[in-house]
């Protein structure tokens, strides 16, 4: 369990990047940050391994105070996934997810052949270990980066808007895999992005933010659906356009699910 007590992180030209934000984030769960830009998920999300020190208030994982810790070492055990993957350009794909286990002290042969097992897990042909970063897909390079983040087999994976820069095919495609990875995996993960609809399919707690890391609802994506917590919130999941209010079609053999546009969104098992 992560729990953030009163954090506040000011920035020194004085940014209140996140203001007294609370909130317990649930072990092998998922919890997704969501706003728009400049809301304050990246410095959340940073703050849990220590990339950000916070400027006030307590973060503890399993009820302990990570202020108290070595933050590399702490950083070794926490799974980091970034946008542009991230990863290094002249070393091989292997060696890419290898290097973190191998820091904490793993054997070369070890760590690479714990490195082939991961690109198995996340869905990639072994064939593609002794490539470099650039002779992969945008697609296959997140892919990396998620084995990469696994490597170290942490309990917390933090994922900073990891499928952004991919198109809508593989994004989907990436984010069926995560789901399925969650399942058998059981990590807890923190993810942050600015789509709802990203938020929705992946996470089990799900908090909307607004400037400064101020919560404007949590909860999980039926919760928030079926009562957001005020018109900002509505707004910003669509409902006020009545983008996710569903209708059903019976007129036909089969029943219909059409979208607040009159679009068909999908057909009801009979
Ligand atoms: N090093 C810094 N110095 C000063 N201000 C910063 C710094 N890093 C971030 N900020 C500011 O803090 C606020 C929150 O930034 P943060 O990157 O956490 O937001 P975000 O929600 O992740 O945004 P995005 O979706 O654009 O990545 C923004 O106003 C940003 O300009």
């Amino acid at each position: 369990m992560i729990e953030f007590r009163s954090v506040t992180k000011k920035y020194p030209d004085g940014t209140r990047a996140v203001d007294d934000f609370s909130l317990v984030l649930p072990s092998r769960k998922t919890t997704v940050f969501v706003g728009s830009s400049g809301c304050g998920k990246t410095t959340l999300l940073r703050m849990v391994n220590r990339m950000i020190d916070p400027t006030a208030g307590t973060i503890t994982i399993d009820d302990e105070d990570i202020s108290t810790l070595a933050p590399v070492a702490l950083r070794r055990r926490i799974g980091y996934v970034m946008q542009n993957s991230g990863l290094l350009p002249h070393r091989k794909v292997v060696d890419n997810v290898a290097t973190v286990p191998m820091l904490n002290g793993v054997t070369k042969s070890v760590a690479r052949a714990n490195a082939l097992a991961l690109l198995d897990t996340v869905g990639l042909d072994r064939s593609l270990a002794d490539r470099y970063p650039s002779q992969l897909s945008g697609g296959q390079q997140q892919r990396v980066g998620v084995a990469r983040g696994l490597a170290a087999d942490p309990n917390i994976l933090l994922m900073d808007e990891p499928f952004g820069a991919v198109d809508p095919i593989v994004r989907s495609e990436l984010q069926q895999e995560l789901i399925r990875l969650q399942r058998e995996l059981d990590k807890t993960i923190v993810f942050v992005t600015h789509d709802i609809d990203e938020a929705f399919l992946l996470g089990h707690q799900v908090v909307i933010l607004r400037k400064g890391g101020h919560i404007e609802q949590v909860g999980s994506p039926t919760e928030i659906l079926a009562n957001p917590a005020n018109e900002f919130v509505a707004s910003f999941i669509g409902a006020d356009r009545g983008k996710r209010v569903l209708h059903l079609d019976e007129s036909s053999d089969r029943r219909v699910v059409l979208d607040g546009d009159g679009r068909p969104a999908g057909v009801l098992a009979p």
